[in-house]
């Protein structure tokens, strides 16, 4: 089968959320999501099958037990079996419905009709396989922030640090922002940005995308910008966090989510180290978004 990728579905209660999807990332997994079932969760990964053998993944498994293990968890059950590109795309597709966020946008499925009656700002979006769908809490606590950020007129310079399909750097065009600067470590990622953004008739100018990480983030900006928002995990934020500063113009924000709420006080305790303010933490689900202000 050409193009065929490993779908990994994990069942587990939602403490171990944050550690799988660190785990699924580190093994090179695409397109991750989450959904709710009755009190646990069920968490779909993809990977192509060019990429790990079944055994790779076995080990996976175990790793994601003895994970659970060690902070008295119930254990998580790993299934996985080989779809075709195809199946995959299609069969999440019926799934996604259009999804109004905030007060201001609404997400829309690239492969649905664009809605007319609304007054909402419409986010062309199609994923493909990068993180970003909007249906995420962590998506939709930095999509509202941003709102809140760039009301209209503020005419605001952005850095989006993993972008993932692009959704928060469109949105940030949309709601007002006069350019944008994003970067992933994924090329896919990079890849479905671009895509999104001409989707969405934004100037590629206004919005470039590159790979790489925060160092190349810094590179790529003339000088720093009005606020930037990264939505990656807890462990990936403290460890770039010395390096944040130097995005952002005095009295800069910042906007970061990927953190649970159990982990808001070892993130802020860093980032008050490195001359950040805390101003609001705002929670769903068992996530949290932390904006800051630079000194
Ligand atoms: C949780 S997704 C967020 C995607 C999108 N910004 C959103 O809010 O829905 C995190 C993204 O960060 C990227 N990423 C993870 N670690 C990174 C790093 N050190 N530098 C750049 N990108 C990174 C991943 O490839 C992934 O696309």
């Amino acid at each position: 089968m050409s193009n065929s990728w490993w779908e990994i579905k994990i069942d587990c209660t939602a403490d171990l959320e944050e550690n799988i999807f660190w785990r699924l990332s580190e093994f090179g997994c695409k397109g991750m999501s989450t959904q709710q079932q009755g009190k646990e969760i069920l968490i779909s990964a993809y990977i192509p099958q060019t990429q790990v053998k079944l055994l790779e993944i076995s080990d996976l498994s175990l790793q994601l037990e003895d994970d659970a293990n060690e902070i008295g968890s119930p254990l998580p059950v790993t299934r996985c079996n080989l779809i075709d590109e195809e199946d995959w795309s299609s069969s999440w597709k019926q799934h996604w419905q259009p999804q109004p966020i905030g007060d201001r946008l609404l997400i829309n499925p690239a492969w649905l009709e664009v809605p007319k009656e609304t007054d909402r700002i419409i986010l062309q979006l199609d994923p493909g396989v990068a993180f970003g769908t909007g249906t995420h809490a962590t998506t939709q606590l930095c999509l509202e922030a941003l709102e809140m950020r760039l009301q209209p007129g503020t005419a605001s310079t952005i850095a989006d640090l993993g972008c993932g399909s692009g959704i928060l750097s469109t949105a940030a065009f949309l709601l007002g922002a006069k350019q944008i600067y994003a970067v992933d470590n994924d090329p896919l990622a990079v890849k479905a940005t671009g895509e999104n953004r001409d989707l969405n008739g934004i100037p590629a100018p206004n919005l470039v995308v590159e790979l790489g990480s925060i160092e190349h983030l810094r590179a790529m900006l003339p000088e720093p910008v009005d606020g930037f928002v990264c939505n990656i995990l807890a462990d990936v934020i403290i460890q770039l966090a010395p390096s944040m500063s130097a995005l952002v113009k005095p009295k800069g924000w910042a906007i970061l989510s990927g953190v649970l709420s159990s982990q808001v006080a070892d993130v802020s305790h860093v980032l008050e180290q490195h001359g950040w303010t805390v101003g609001t933490v705002w929670n769903r689900l068992e996530w949290s978004c932390i904006n800051l202000k630079y000194k």
